[in-house]
């Protein structure tokens, strides 16, 4: 699996953690690190954008997205066709995004969600599968409004 992941200047701490995290308990993922890098003020629009356009072309298989309270860049990355952001606080809803909603961006923010659930958070929402069936054509109905 490929996973792409990026911030703001509001969660790049975060990211440093997740990245941690994830080359220590899932070795077989390629993470690619699309920024921001430092303090300085970013725009989060111009990172979902970065994140969320390589899973859209497949080009990706998943991403996560942070910034100071998750909101806006999960708005964002909801824009870009083909993506489907949750923004997620605890465990419960990650694990649900991911078996209703077949959730291909997670988001998070790096202001509200402390680090160790944030952990648990992507813990769970990188094992969980979706589950299909009813929630296969309500995907698909979320994904057709994107054609009207
Ligand atoms: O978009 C956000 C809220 O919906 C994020 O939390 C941003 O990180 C935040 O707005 C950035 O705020 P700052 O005062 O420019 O650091």
């Amino acid at each position: 699996m490929k996973l792409v992941i990026g911030s703001d200047h509001g969660a790049v701490e975060l990211k440093e953690e997740i990245k941690d995290l994830l080359k220590a308990e899932f070795p077989d993922v390629e993470v690619e690190d699309m920024g921001t890098f430092g303090k300085e003020s970013v725009d989060y629009p111009d990172i979902a954008e970065k994140v969320c356009t390589p899973v859209a072309k497949g080009e990706a298989d998943r991403g996560i997205v942070l910034c100071g309270t998750g909101i806006g860049i999960s708005i964002a990355a909801n824009k870009v066709k083909g993506i489907r952001a949750a923004l997620c606080h605890e465990t419960y809803t990650a694990k649900m995004s991911r078996q209703h909603n077949n959730a291909n961006i997670l988001a998070m923010g790096g202001r509200t969600t402390g680090p160790e659930i944030a952990k648990e958070i992507v813990r769970t929402w990188m094992t969980t599968e979706f589950e299909g069936g009813r929630h296969e054509r309500r995907v698909n109905k979320i994904m057709a409004l994107e054609q009207k």
